[in-house]
C-alpha cells in the first residue's frame, strides 16, 4: 500500500478531514516524525519524555503540513494536543539558537494560556538550546523604563495586548521583522471584533510580521466561518485540517443540564452535588467577576478548599491560584471566561457551568477543561427559567454528544443570529449570589460606607498600594474565644481579632475581620499565611 493510501486510511480511522492541494500524508507514529519527516531526535525524545506515546490525530496531520512550511488552519477538539501540533514543526524549523531576533511568535488570548504554552515549548525544546520567552511582563532598566525585548529569544509567546504595548512604545521594544512562524492559538477568539476580541491587534501584529519567509498557522477547537474565509483569502495555498465533526463538544465528556428554577436554586444545586460527593478537582464557571467573588464568599464558608480567578486580581494572585490548583491545594476553582479557553489542568474531573455560557462556542471551550488527552470528564450546567429561551443550541449540542436532554429544550424556538450575538455581548442579568440576610448585607454596606468616609479624612495609605494584595499571618495564639493575629499589607501592620468558629478548620481557612480601611475577606492556606482576597 502506498504512503498516500496509508495516509487516507489513517485519516478515515481518525476522522481527519483535509482541504488543500498536495496535502502531505499524516504521520501515524513518533518514529515516522524522526524517520520519514526528519524531526530532530531530541524533539521526539522530549515528546516521549512528556509521556506522549503516539501523535494525536491533529498532530498526525498538522505536523507534516507545517514541516513542509505550508500555511494551515486547524480545528480539533479541546484537549486533543493542538499545542504540541504546532510547537514540534516550529521548533524543528528554528533548529538551533541564533541571536537573530524573534523567529517564531505564538499568540494566545490570555496570560495564563500564554504562560502554559511557553512552558510546553520550553519542555519540548529541552536539549536543543532554543530559547523561549513568555512576554507577560515588561523587564525594566534600573531607571524603571521598560527594556527592549532581547534579540536572543528564538520563540516568543504573548497575548496580543502585551505585544501591541511593546510595538507601540517609542522606540518599539520588540521587532517582528524576523518572524518566520506566526501561530495564532484560539484563533476564532483572537479574530473576534469588539472589546471582547482582538481582531484589531491581530491585524497589526500580522502586518508587523513582514518577513518574506513568514508562514502562518491558526488553531482552535471551534471553527469560525469568518476565520476560514479570511485564511482562504489571505494565506498562501492554505491547508485546512479538521478532526471529527466541527463545533461539537468533546465526546469523552459526560454532559448534564440541570434545571434550578431561579438563580437562588443554583447554590442548592451545587450543595446537593457536594453532598453526593464532589469529584474534585473541579472548575466552576460564572458569568462575571462580581459573581465569582460572591460565589467564593458563599463556598469558602462551606469548608470547601476553593479559590477564585478573574481579571480584577493581580497577576501574582492569579499565578498563585493557578499554582495552588495545579498542586491540589485548591480543589474548586471559580473562574470567568478568562479561563474558559486552552488552559490545561491535568485531571480536572468536573466542570460546572454555574451560569450558562453565552454561546455554544463558549460552552464547548468551557467543558473542554475536562476530558483532556482522552481522559473522561463530566460537565454539569445549571439553567434557570430565564435561560430556557436561549437553550436550544446548547441542548442540541448536548444531545448530539449522546447525552440526555429534556425534549422541551430541543423544541425551544430558534434564536436569530442577531439575538445570539446580542446575548454574547449583553448576557442575562442575574440576581446576586448571596445568602447573607438583607439586614446583614445592609449593615456591612453601611460599615463600608462609613469606613470609606473615614478614609477620605486620612492620608491615602500608599504603603500598601491601595486595597488588597497583602499577606496575612495568623498565629495559633487562641486566647479564650478570640484568635489573635497580625495583618501586614505592604508596609502596614495591624492587630486583628477574629470570631471563634466552631469548626477550627473553617476558622483558619476563612476569617473575616473588620479592619480600619475596609472589610477584608481572606483565607489561610496550609502554612497559615494567606493572601488578602479583596476589599
Ligand atoms: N501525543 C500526545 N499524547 C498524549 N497526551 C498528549 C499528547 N499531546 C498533548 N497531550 C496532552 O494533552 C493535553 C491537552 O493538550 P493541549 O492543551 O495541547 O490541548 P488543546 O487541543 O490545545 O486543547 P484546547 O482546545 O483546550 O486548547 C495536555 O495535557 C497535553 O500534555
Amino acid at each position: 500500500m502506498s504512503l498516500e493510501e496509508l495516509g487516507e486510511q489513517l485519516r478515515k480511522q481518525h476522522r481527519l478531514h483535509v482541504q488543500g492541494s498536495d496535502v502531505p500524508a499524516p504521520a501515524a507514529t513518533f518514529d515516522e516524525l524522526s524517520g520519514r519527516l526528519g524531526v530532530r531526535t531530541q524533539i521526539v525524545d522530549n515528546l516521549r519524555a512528556a509521556g506522549y506515546f503516539e501523535p494525536t490525530p491533529v498532530q498526525m496531520q498538522a505536523v507534516p503540513v507545517m514541516l513542509e512550511r505550508r500555511e494551515l488552519l486547524a480545528c480539533a477538539p479541546t484537549g486533543s494536543g493542538k499545542t504540541a501540533a504546532y510547537l514540534v514543526p516550529v521548533l524543528q524549523h528554528l533548529r538551533e539558537p541564533r541571536n537573530a531576533g524573534c523567529r517564531a511568535l505564538i499568540l494566545a488570548p490570555s496570560r495564563e494560556l500564554a504562560r502554559q504554552i511557553a512552558l510546553e515549548a520550553s519542555r519540548l525544546a529541552t536539549g536543543t538550546g532554543l530559547r523561549v520567552r513568555c512576554l507577560d511582563k515588561a523587564k525594566r532598566a534600573a531607571d524603571g523604563t521598560p527594556r527592549p525585548v532581547s534579540q536572543k529569544y528564538d520563540l516568543l509567546v504573548s497575548t496580543p495586548n502585551r505585544l501591541i504595548y511593546l510595538l507601540d512604545a517609542e522606540p518599539p521594544l520588540v521587532s517582528l521583522r524576523t518572524v518566520e512562524w506566526l501561530v495564532v492559538d484560539e484563533s476564532d477568539k483572537l479574530f473576534e471584533a469588539g472589546e471582547r476580541g482582538f481582531r484589531e491587534q491581530l491585524g497589526r501584529i500580522y502586518s508587523a510580521c513582514d518577513s518574506a519567509q513568514v508562514r502562518r498557522a491558526l488553531f482552535s477547537a471551534t471553527f469560525a466561518h469568518d476565520v476560514d474565509q479570511w485564511c482562504r483569502l489571505n494565506l498562501d495555498n492554505v491547508v485546512t485540517v479538521s478532526v471529527g465533526q466541527k463545533n461539537t463538544a468533546s465526546d469523552v465528556v459526560e454532559q448534564e443540564l440541570v434545571f434550578v428554577g431561579s438563580e437562588s436554586g443554583k447554590l442548592y444545586a451545587f450543595r446537593n452535588i457536594m453532598q453526593k460527593g464532589l469529584t474534585t478537582p473541579c472548575i466552576i464557571f460564572v458569568q462575571t467577576k462580581e459573581r465569582a467573588k460572591e460565589l467564593f464568599r458563599e463556598l469558602i464558608y462551606d469548608g470547601v478548599m476553593v479559590d477564585v480567578i478573574h481579571a480584577d486580581r493581580t497577576q501574582l494572585q492569579r499565578d498563585n491560584v493557578v499554582k495552588a490548583f495545579r498542586a491540589g491545594r485548591v480543589w474548586v476553582l471559580i473562574c470567568t471566561e478568562l479561563m474558559g479557553r486552552g488552559i490545561d489542568f491535568k485531571g480536572v474531573n468536573l466542570v460546572i457551568n454555574y451560569d450558562m455560557p453565552p454561546s455554544t462556542t463558549s460552552y464547548i471551550h468551557r467543558i473542554g477543561r475536562t476530558g483532556r488527552a482522552g481522559r473522561p470528564g463530566k460537565a454539569v450546567s445549571f439553567f434557570a427559567t430565564k435561560d430556557v429561551p436561549n437553550m436550544r443550541q446548547i441542548a442540541h449540542l448536548v444531545k448530539n454528544s449522546g447525552c440526555e436532554v429534556p425534549d422541551y429544550l430541543l423544541q425551544v424556538p430558534r434564536k436569530s443570529k442577531k439575538d445570539r450575538r446580542e446575548l454574547a455581548v449583553h448576557p442575562i442579568r442575574r440576581e446576586t449570589i448571596d445568602t447573607t440576610p438583607k439586614y446583614d448585607r445592609d449593615r456591612i454596606a453601611r460599615i463600608k460606607a462609613l469606613k470609606k468616609a473615614q478614609d477620605k479624612q486620612k492620608p491615602s495609605s500608599t504603603e500598601n498600594g491601595g486595597q488588597g494584595g497583602g499577606v496575612v499571618t495568623v498565629k495559633q495564639k487562641k486566647k479564650g474565644k478570640k484568635l489573635k493575629g497580625s495583618v501586614k499589607v505592604g508596609m502596614k501592620k495591624s492587630k486583628i481579632e477574629v470570631e471563634q468558629h466552631e469548626d477550627h478548620q473553617i476558622q483558619m481557612r476563612c476569617l473575616q475581620f473588620m479592619w480600619n480601611s475596609a472589610d477584608y475577606k481572606w483565607y489561610a492556606n496550609h502554612n497559615q499565611s494567606a493572601v488578602i482576597m479583596e476589599a
